[in-house]
């Protein structure tokens, strides 16, 4: 079915693996854990009951392993929404394509995404050291105006948000994505909350964070928190949610976004506690994950 894809377009490694990822097809779980840090991944690892397969190359470390009997993937996707264009693409790619024949398998597997990352609260409510699940994610970089993205997205608050802000004349125009509500019922309960999360391509002006050089929009936080839409408010600012939300769903898997939250943007608060904080969401996750019906 299809014509093959040509080498400069699935590019695979001598050894068959794929080009940044370094896996093979058999190499993924179909549930995965993402995190950005490459080393928190032996953090997540660390609990696993065994460890089947532990790659890396570049920023992309990659255990997979048995937990309590399912079967789990952690792989590290490095910084920022560029490399979730990377490792997402690639991930869906060992799991639908047929690296053989170089052509989309007829019968697609669906992935379950996990992200477990770290994230700062806009609001002064929301305090360090909390957890949240991000029921959307917002992204403020240009990631998915690069794909045919208009059926996925979250039309209603995209506009009113795009009204709100009126950031057109800066050159953001940002695109909302939202989780898989099925998905994140697994890691929902009195223990996390839920928000919404806004995504950007870097962790100082595109955060608001002023050290030596001056931002464009002087009140980007305060203007973001300020942000109403029904029950909807922006709860914090990150930097893979919303692109790993989009890239997900446009392939057919589900994705959802667990964020340790370790500054509070709003009273000027940094986690005291952050690597704790970060072990217990991971823990968390995983205690989820084993009494789900994820295989
Ligand atoms: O802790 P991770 O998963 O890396 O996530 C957050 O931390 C990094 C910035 O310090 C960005 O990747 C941001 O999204
Ligand atoms: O403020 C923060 C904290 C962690 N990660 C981010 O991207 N921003």
């Amino acid at each position: 079915m299809g014509s093959s894809l040509g080498n400069s377009e699935l590019i695979l490694n001598p050894d068959g693996s794929i080009y940044h990822l370094n896996l093979l097809p058999e190499d993924i779980a179909s549930t995965i854990i993402t995190v950005g840090d490459p080393e928190r991944v032996h953090e997540v690892s660390k609990y696993f009951d065994s460890i089947e397969v532990q790659k890396s190359k570049r920023e992309f470390v990659t255990h997979t392993g048995v937990y309590s009997g399912k079967r789990i993937t952690a792989i590290s996707t490095g910084i920022g929404t560029d490399n979730i264009d990377i490792a997402f693409n690639e991930l869906d790619a060992l799991a639908n394509i047929d690296f053989t024949t170089r052509k989309i398998k007829s019968k697609k597997r669906q992935l379950s995404f996990i992200r477990v990352g770290t994230s700062g609260s806009l609001q002064p409510d929301i305090p360090v050291d909390s957890f949240l699940i991000s029921t959307a994610g917002i992204g403020f970089d240009n990631l998915l105006h690069f794909y045919d993205h208009g059926h996925i997205k979250d039309k209603e608050l995209e506009l009113a948000l795009t009204e709100y802000l009126g950031w057109d004349k800066h050159n953001i125009h940002p695109y909302v994505i939202d989780f898989d509500k099925e998905l994140a019922g697994i890691f929902t309960s009195n223990r996390i909350r839920f928000g919404v999360t806004g995504t950007n391509s870097g962790f100082y002006g595109p955060q608001g964070r002023t050290l030596r050089i001056t931002p464009a929009i002087k009140d980007f936080n305060d203007k973001l928190a300020a942000f109403s839409f029904g029950n909807t408010r922006i709860t914090n600012l990150e930097m893979e949610t919303a692109a790993m939300y989009g890239i997900a769903k446009l392939h057919g898997h589900r994705a959802v976004s667990l964020n340790a939250i370790l500054a509070n943007r709003a009273t000027g608060e940094f986690s005291k506690q952050g690597h704790q904080t970060i072990d217990e969401l991971i823990q968390y996750t995983l205690k989820c994950i084993a009494k789900s019906q994820l295989v």
